[in-house]
């Protein structure tokens, strides 16, 4: 028996499995919620990463306690999954200089326009890196550093993302592999390189705090003796590559070769495809990351999805079973009330300074559960956008694997099937990207061993399970209605942009 324990510390809380390789049964769970810190200003989203350390630990104490002696001592790999692109700034001694910028801050948008002008132009810095520069991107977050905090700026010599982070607190190294490391657009991703062009407009000692670029099948390194001690695993335990929470979930939704869709439905929206070769979208609105496999992951982010509807449940004060019932109790179209999901400004389509508007409110609809099924409706056609632009480069759906908090609600579910005119189905494990983490650790640790030839995919396919209880298929009536509300939140959106615009200069 060889257990693999897979972690994803995402943006709200992190979870834990322990997965046993040979039966495929989860041994442990474990989860600890980690909080945003409060009263910054508007479009500013910071966390500790020492918080998400803490959570770490936590977590594998909890899934520690859970197992047996000789279970813990069967404990080959650990694989770690992080929320994507924050930025955790560290000096030489490898201490925290300050919180890290999330992947949700929007605090960045100067920060992003000068990077474009430096490199010379949007289709300039498409062409040096497959990405535009975004505020939800590191690059532009370290350059904001430098901008506004010059004494820290001064101080930095390591640069980590989240999961970077989490394994420099478990084996003491700094180590980036390329998929979580795309997400920086520090890269260029159609080389799997970093891009002296966007690192020099920066700053060109930048490239000396960026750690070597490994492939996703190389460890970051073994668990530190101590840990490995406080946990009562064994003392080679390795920690592999881990990645991004995307290209985690891809793994732990078997989106490891072409053909299959996944969307998560957590904190962020993403929806995304494994693809054999770089998909650099001309328009710079779907991300050209590379995946945790050795592949790329083009791949659509809205900003806005659980954060919407748990802000209408802690509203009206309603536990997921109730705020279920009332969104079905109500028509899908909400009797004309629409939400457009801005709460927190918006990446796909790029609206750093939107807001939430809600459009047709009238005395019929004005109800929790009106709002309640706006909150879903809203924040799925937000995602549905990036669908069809995935469409349009190439990648297609015909069914699509849900995955995140949100997929665990059938009649959210039913929604997802008529806004994508696609069957959804969830997984029989819904920690994707934990699961995603244990099985790439498995990889790691296989080939490690001399096994060189283990794929990844086979691992995935013997383990990886869709719920076939869950599979919810598109109802032609509700798909027609959702087609026509598509259209009039593109056409919000776009109307309420000078808006937008002006309220932040106001
Ligand atoms: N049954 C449910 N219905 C809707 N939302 C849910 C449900 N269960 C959990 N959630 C929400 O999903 C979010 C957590 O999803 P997750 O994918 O773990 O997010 P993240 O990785 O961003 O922290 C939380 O906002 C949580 O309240
Ligand atoms: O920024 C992105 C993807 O580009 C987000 O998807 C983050 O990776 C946060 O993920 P969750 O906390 O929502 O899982």
């Amino acid at each position: 028996m060889s257990l693999y324990i897979g972690i994803d510390s995402g943006t709200q809380s992190t979870k834990g499995i322990a997965l046993d390789l040979d039966s495929g049964a989860v041994l442990a769970e474990a989860r600890a919620p980690h909080a945003l810190i409060t009263g910054l200003p508007a479009g500013h989203m910071e966390q500790h990463p020492q918080d998400w350390a803490a959570a770490l630990d936590h977590v594998l104490e909890g899934m520690s306690a859970q197992l047996t002696a000789d279970q813990r001592t069967r404990v080959r790999g650990i694989g770690i999954s992080g929320q994507q692109h924050g930025f955790v700034p560290l000096d030489a001694g490898g201490a925290v200089i300050r919180p890290a910028k999330l992947w949700c801050d929007t605090s960045t948008a100067r920060e992003c326009d000068l990077l474009t002008k430096k490199l010379g132009g949007a289709k300039a810095v498409l062409r040096k890196t497959g990405l535009p520069f975004l505020p939800g991107y590191t690059a532009p977050k370290i350059f904001w550093l430098k901008r506004h905090e010059p004494r820290n700026y001064r101080r930095l010599r390591h640069v980590l993302l989240p999961h970077d982070y989490l394994n420099f607190h478990l084996t003491g190294n700094y180590f980036m592999e390329h998929g979580d490391a795309s997400g920086t657009a520090l890269m260029d991703v159609r080389r799997r390189a970093w891009s002296p062009a966007a690192i020099a407009a920066i700053d060109k000692n930048l490239a000396d705090f960026l750690p070597p670029l490994s492939a996703s099948h190389e460890a970051a390194g073994v668990l530190r003796p101590e840990l490995a001690r406080r946990f009562g695993f064994s003392s080679d335990v390795i920690v592999s590559a881990g990645g991004g929470d995307n290209m985690m979930g891809a793994i732990g939704t078997g989106n490891v070769a072409p053909g299959v869709v996944t969307a998560s439905f957590g904190t962020s929206g993403t929806i995304y495809a494994r693809a054999a070769k770089p998909v650099v979208d001309p328009d710079g609105e779907i991300a050209a990351f590379c995946s945790s496999d050795g592949g790329w992951l083009p791949l659509l982010c809205t900003m806005n999805v659980t954060t919407v509807t748990e802000h209408v449940r802690a509203l009206f004060n309603q536990d997921h079973a109730a705020m279920d019932r009332a969104v079905a109790g109500t028509r899908p179209g909400a009797d004309g009330l629409l939400l457009l999901p801005y709460l927190a400004g918006e990446r796909t389509p790029n609206v750093p300074d939107g807001a939430g508007v809600l459009f047709g409110l009238n005395a019929a609809n004005f109800s929790a559960s009106h709002f309640a099924r706006a909150a879903m409706e809203g924040a799925t056609l937000g995602m549905n956008y990036g669908l069809r632009r995935l469409a349009a480069l190439g990648v297609k759906a015909r069914e699509i694997r849900v995955t995140g908090g949100g997929a665990k609600t059938a009649v959210w579910r039913q929604i997802m099937a008529d806004v994508f005119g696609v069957p959804v189905v969830a997984m029989k494990e819904d920690e994707g990207a934990a699961l995603g983490g244990a099985l790439q650790a498995a990889w790691c640790h296989a080939i490690r061993e001399g096994r060189i030839k283990t794929k990844l995919s086979d691992l995935a396919a013997r383990i990886v399970a869709v719920d076939e209880t869950t599979r919810t298929l598109p109802d032609k009536k509700h798909a027609a209605r959702y087609r026509k509300l598509q259209t009039l939140q593109d056409q919000l959106g776009a109307a309420m942009r000078p808006l937008f615009t002006a309220r932040a200069v106001g």
